[in-house]
């Protein structure tokens, strides 16, 4: 995977690369009496990574819902390079947009290939009869189609993990998939809903490289997220959104410097380069889980020896079912340690 993780390259206010990919203008979204979104214009020019901020409730979902026809907006046009967009999501994933969700939404029982098969549907010309009859027409496209699908599980680091069930895969891997799944449909322009929720510091590190990733392979970006860190390290421009309305809207500088964006959202601005604090957040988790892996064996150890010097003292009888016990402790352990992990996420 070639990567451009600098964030000068990614330079907050450079100048656009290139033309509008994505163009929301007035975009309004109204439930009933309540007013998610209001009046929304927001650009996403080729070769751009954008960030949409904002506190819980601000209709960030909302707004992607609108760019990906799940809602029809109830004012307002959305164009994709240029071409009003139809109201209905698989039209949109076929005009060239494509998302991951906030929750997860992978085929659980089905394998990592498999998913990622299922997001090629869009780009596959073999229709029904084709697929019934299993023609020569039908394998040609399957086959493309799988070598494509491994190409993208190995873009991501999934391909020695392409025959497990995505149930089966650490939540980080599940987020990575899910993005290998919208890349299937060969969009112009990825919406990651909250790509880094729940992650560790060295997954969310892995994905920031993946974004820039897939923007120096030519697919604009657009991503909603709560970690400040990933963003302003992460995009060009910034727009947040308060109240269904946008506040603000620029580069890294000048949004965390904005007043409004602080008193709304942010609290207090960001300090030094994101860049190298992230490195050393990472880095300091490192190796404090490693110390801690450390310290676990020596206190097992210091453990065993107290146990043995106790079982020297007792009856032998008595010293074999403690060691039995303690084994069974010690597996139980093991063994509530990894979901305990996940369900922590
Ligand atoms: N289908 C719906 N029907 C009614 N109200 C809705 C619907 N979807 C969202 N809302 C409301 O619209 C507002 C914006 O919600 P939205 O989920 O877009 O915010 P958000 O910025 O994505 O929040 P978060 O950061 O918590 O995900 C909220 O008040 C929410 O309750």
């Amino acid at each position: 995977m070639t990567t451009d993780t600098t964030t000068q390259d990614a330079t907050p206010g450079a100048p656009a690369s290139g033309e509008a990919v994505l163009d929301a203008r007035g975009v309004t979204m109204r439930f009933g009496g309540l007013t998610a979104v209001r009046n929304v214009d927001l650009t996403v020019n080729s070769g751009e990574i954008v960030g949409l901020i904002g506190p819980n409730g601000a209709g960030k979902t909302t707004f992607f819902n609108c760019l990906t026809g799940l809602y029809v907006p109830t004012e307002g046009e959305v164009r994709y390079r240029g071409q009003v967009l139809p109201p209905k999501s698989f039209k949109v994933t076929a005009a060239g947009i494509a998302r991951t969700f906030q929750n997860i939404r992978l085929f659980a029982n089905m394998t990592v290939l498999e998913n990622v098969l299922v997001g090629r549907h869009t780009r596959t010309k073999e229709g029904l009869w084709s697929a019934l009859l299993r023609g020569p027409g039908f394998h040609r496209a399957e086959a493309a189609s799988r070598e494509r699908a491994m190409e993208l599980l190995q873009f991501v680091g999934l391909d020695q993990k392409a025959e497990h069930l995505a149930r089966n895969l650490p939540y980080g891997e599940q987020r990575k998939l899910e993005i290998a799944r919208a890349l299937a449909s060969e969009p112009g322009l990825l919406l990651l809903d909250e790509p880094t929720a729940g992650m560790n510091p060295q997954e969310t590190r892995a994905t920031e490289e993946l974004v820039f990733a897939i923007r120096d392979k030519g697919v604009a970006v657009l991503v909603i997220e709560h970690d400040m860190r990933f963003i302003f390290n992460l995009c060009d421009r910034v727009a947040v959104l308060v109240q269904g309305e946008k506040l603000v809207e620029g580069d890294s500088a000048t949004v965390q410097g904005d007043d409004r964006v602080i008193a709304a959202y942010l609290g207090e601005p960001f300090e030094n380069a994101p860049g190298d604090e992230e490195v050393a957040e990472v880095e300091a988790a490192e190796a404090n889980a490693e110390a801690g892996e450390t310290a676990e064996s020596a206190e097992a150890g210091a453990d065993a020896t107290a146990e043995a010097t106790d079982a020297d003292a007792d009856a032998t009888a008595e010293a074999a079912d403690s060691d039995a016990e303690a084994a069974d402790s010690d597996a139980a352990t093991t063994t509530d340690a990894a979901p305990g992990k996940e369900n922590d996420r």
